[in-house]
């Protein structure tokens, strides 16, 4: 069995979005310095990598990650190219078939690793959104840190998601992934009553 990991590789270099506090692994016990084991500490925004935003996040009366089903996150997707600027909208409906799966990945031309935080990434219409929802969508991931833009106060994309009934993935790597359809397995971490979580992500072979 081939699986394609699409997680972003945490390092301590990892950038993160502004103003949140800094990924960081801090070593814990060292058997290097005389204790039976190696440990480490782990501090990380919610939103570091590859993560999945609940609808908590941007609104105060959504679902926190435990209450969204993880059969959300595992099946059939596909993933789709739309390299460019500025947001997705209508002008990509053309290319996609009128029934889409569950899930689709979008493929904005992110590379593999970010130095420092891409501020300017491409972000989604709320009216993209509306028609993969008609199309059958209920999750959209993408290898950008964000569906709505950096400075965004109203979160018109991710409000649009959670009305049309679509849960969020962000911060895939998809730099290595041909566009077509794939099985989406992506776990992420079974943290309780929070607004979004690291997660590791893969797709398999169909
Ligand atoms: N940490 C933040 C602080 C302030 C404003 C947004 C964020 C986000 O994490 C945005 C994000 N990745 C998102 O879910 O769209
Ligand atoms: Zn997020
Ligand atoms: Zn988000």
């Amino acid at each position: 069995m081939t699986l394609l990991d699409i997680s972003r590789a945490l390092t301590a270099a990892h950038p993160n979005w502004p103003g949140d506090a800094p990924f960081r692994v801090n070593p814990g016990a060292r058997m290097a310095g005389g204790d039976s084991v190696n440990t480490s500490e782990l501090c990380t925004s919610t939103h570091t990598g590859t993560h999945v935003d609940a609808p908590w996040h941007y609104d105060d009366l959504g679902e926190r990650l435990d209450a969204v089903p993880l059969e959300v996150y595992v099946g059939t997707c596909r993933v789709l190219s739309v390299h460019g600027s500025g947001m997705i909208g209508s002008e990509v409906f053309g290319t996609l078939p009128e029934t889409l799966p569950s899930r689709l990945l979008l493929n904005t031309g992110q590379p593999e690793h970010w130095t420092v935080f891409p501020e300017d990434f491409r972000t989604l219409s709320p009216d993209f959104v509306r028609e993969v929802a008609r199309r059958g969508v209920q999750l959209i991931g993408t290898d950008a840190p964000s569906v709505d833009p950096l400075t965004s106060k109203t979160l018109d994309a991710h409000h649009a998601c959670q009305d049309s009934g679509i849960y969020i993935l962000e911060g895939l790597n998809l730099s290595a992934v041909n566009d077509g359809e794939y099985e989406l397995l992506c776990l992420p971490l079974p943290l309780v009553g929070v607004d979004g979580a690291p997660a590791r992500a893969v797709l398999r072979l169909l």
